[in-house]
């Protein structure tokens, strides 16, 4: 019997492909939003469909900026995807979040500026709830596979979205630890909103790679952030791997599933066709009645 789960994973810097996936295949999908990062990789792991996207593109010459978020995720819910997990490199803003652990995160803030961050728009306007902005069944089970893995973590941190692509300052750095923030990248955002538009179950982990600059004598820097992630990169795959032999036979419906539900306000007579159109993955589900 195959499984009901297809997982889409983002992978973010240091990140760039997935070993071991069984009938590999490398398949470009192209979307009404542009291209994503680059080619997805699909696989399995036994019956478990996989279908793995490198964040940055293979190599990474994709700044966070020009991360196509909203062709990413259209890619990923045309490759069929159920659920997404996503990994990025994270800065810390907490003493006892150190380099080398997970952070399971559960929620955002976005000081992002210069990103597209919705599908919707003028002609289909929807609004959908980012109030639980990460899928608490994926991080519970992500959780799981970092014990299992034996890896240090944290769980429910607040992950800030920053523009890059320069670091922080100090000063901003020491801001976003007075507002509570754990831990800090460039890219989560707007990708957590998207895939809640596109209904689609999304769970982050932060593999940390820095304390940000707000510690005394601290200052990030590439070469450190990726020393850091290839030193636990195994452990990084354990933990995905972890994950995909657990998933459960059944897979019960999720809220997310069907967010859209309770979220498009635009009457059908006022709709657009042409972004209709553009939306035929993500809101499919719901553009199949009209
Ligand atoms: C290479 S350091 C900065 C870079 O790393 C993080 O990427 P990702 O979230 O895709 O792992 C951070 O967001 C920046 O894009
Ligand atoms: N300190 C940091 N700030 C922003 N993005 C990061 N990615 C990894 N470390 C980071």
């Amino acid at each position: 019997m195959t499984s009901p789960w297809t997982i889409g994973i983002i992978g973010g810097s240091g990140l760039y492909a997935l070993e071991g996936l069984e009938d590999e295949q490398w398949i470009a999908i192209d979307t009404p939003w542009g291209k994503p990062s680059d080619e997805i990789l699909c696989g399995r792991v036994g019956d478990v469909r996989v279908r793995f996207l490198p964040r940055h593109g293979r190599g990474h010459p994709i700044p966070p900026t020009e991360v196509n978020a909203r062709a990413n995720i259209d890619a990923l819910k045309r490759a069929g995807c159920t659920d997404i997990i996503a990994i990025s490199a994270v800065g810390s803003l907490r003493e006892e979040i150190e380099p080398g652990r997970f952070a399971v995160v559960e929620q955002f803030i976005d000081r992002t500026k210069e990103r597209v961050d919705s599908f919707y728009g003028k002609g289909f306007v929807a609004h959908v709830s980012m109030a639980d902005p990460v899928c608490e069944r994926l991080s519970k089970k992500l959780t799981d596979a970092i014990a299992a893995a034996k890896g240090k973590m944290a769980t429910g941190a607040t992950y800030l979205a920053m523009e890059g692509p320069q670091f922080s300052t100090r000063a901003e750095s020491r801001m976003y630890r007075q507002w509570g923030a754990d831990v800090i990248g460039m890219t989560a955002l707007p990708e957590a909103r998207l895939a809640r538009e596109a209904e689609l179950p999304y769970a982050l982990v932060g593999m940390v790679t820095d304390y940000d600059c707000w510690r005394e004598g601290d200052a990030v820097d590439v070469t450190q952030v990726v020393e850091q992630m290839q030193s636990n990169s195994k452990l990084a795959r354990d933990v995905v791997t972890n994950f995909l032999k657990k998933l459960p036979k059944k897979r019960a419906a999720s809220p997310i599933d069907t967010a859209l539900d309770d979220a498009i306000i635009t009457a059908p007579d006022q709709h657009d066709p042409k972004l209709l159109a553009k939306l035929d993955a993500v809101a499919g589900r719901l553009l199949k009645a009209e």
